[in-house]
């Protein structure tokens, strides 16, 4: 089951700021999109994905999701972040099923084939400081993904990642949201990622935050990095958000990791 998502006008000041962070954002995304939101650093993009998971309300306007209006952080739209924030004492498993504890269930299957899905299975019985920074990402996907949610929210979730840990957990976070149907908001600073997993970029002005404008992302899954199309799309989003949010200067979003060719140019 996946969620459709109506952001309806919100206006955002935070208490004590002269001026809106966020202003008359409207948007649709309808079930099972995969969307990217980008923008430059402060220009309210977790401050507008924390009101879609209801850990803040706005001042003006709300937020749907399948019609029901957001008020409180729910199961059904889960949030992952940078850190992955596991209980260090804890093992894999543990940590995978609090999510299903909190909410009042206890289902050692569906551990166990969440724990698979994100290549942990062999790992279940093992302390979290024992994995690697991927590893630990995965068990809060799996942890995520245990209570059944109809969105998922990412914020900038594999920023603190190594380049081919990053581009491997795009890749299948894309796919497991696809194959279970979820509809997928993440932000992010960085254009590869926003190719790599959206259908559709939301790209983000500031003072006061608002959407600029959008582009589709028309690839098949999974994404090839390597080909023609997804350069062209690459560039395609570098230049419309430079149209949009640039100034004439190379302002957009930075790739994380130097392309072979800006690398030899560099040099
Ligand atoms: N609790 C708060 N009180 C006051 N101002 C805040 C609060 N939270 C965020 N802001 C301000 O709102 C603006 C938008 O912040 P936000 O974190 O949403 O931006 P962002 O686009 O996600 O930035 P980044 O890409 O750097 O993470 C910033 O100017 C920030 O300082």
């Amino acid at each position: 089951m996946s969620a459709n998502v109506s952001v309806d006008y919100i206006t955002h000041t935070f208490k004590g700021q002269p001026a809106p962070t966020l202003k008359d954002i409207a948007l649709t995304i309808h079930p099972g999109e995969q969307v990217a939101l980008i923008g430059r650093s402060g220009c309210g993009k977790s401050t507008l994905l924390h009101m879609l998971a209801g850990l803040l309300m706005p001042s003006e306007g709300c937020v749907h999701i399948r019609g029901h209006m957001v008020t409180r952080p729910s199961a059904k739209w889960n949030m992952m972040f940078q850190k992955p924030s596991l209980y260090p004492w804890m093992t894999v498993r543990r940590n995978a099923e609090l999510g299903l504890l909190f909410a009042g269930h206890r289902d050692p299957a569906r551990i166990d084939s969440l724990l698979e899905l994100v290549g942990l299975a062999d790992k279940a019985e093992a302390n979290v400081q024992s994995l690697s920074g991927g590893q630990q990402q995965r068990v809060a996907l799996a942890r995520s993904l245990a209570t059944s949610p109809e969105l998922l929210l990412l914020d900038e979730p594999f920023s603190a990642l190594d380049a081919f840990t990053r581009a491997a957990l795009q890749d299948e976070v894309s796919r497991i949201a696809r194959q279970a149907g979820l509809t997928l908001v993440i932000v992010t600073h960085d254009i590869d990622e926003a190719v790599a997993m959206a259908d559709r970029v939301l790209i983000m002005a500031a003072n006061p935050g608002r959407i600029a404008g959008e582009m589709a992302v028309e690839l098949p899954a999974p994404r090839e990095r390597a080909s023609a199309e997804y350069s062209r799309a690459r560039e395609q989003l570098m230049t419309t958000f430079d149209g949009l949010v640039g100034d004439g200067r190379s302002t957009a979003p930075q790739p994380a990791v130097a392309t072979e060719e800006a690398q030899r140019e560099a040099a």
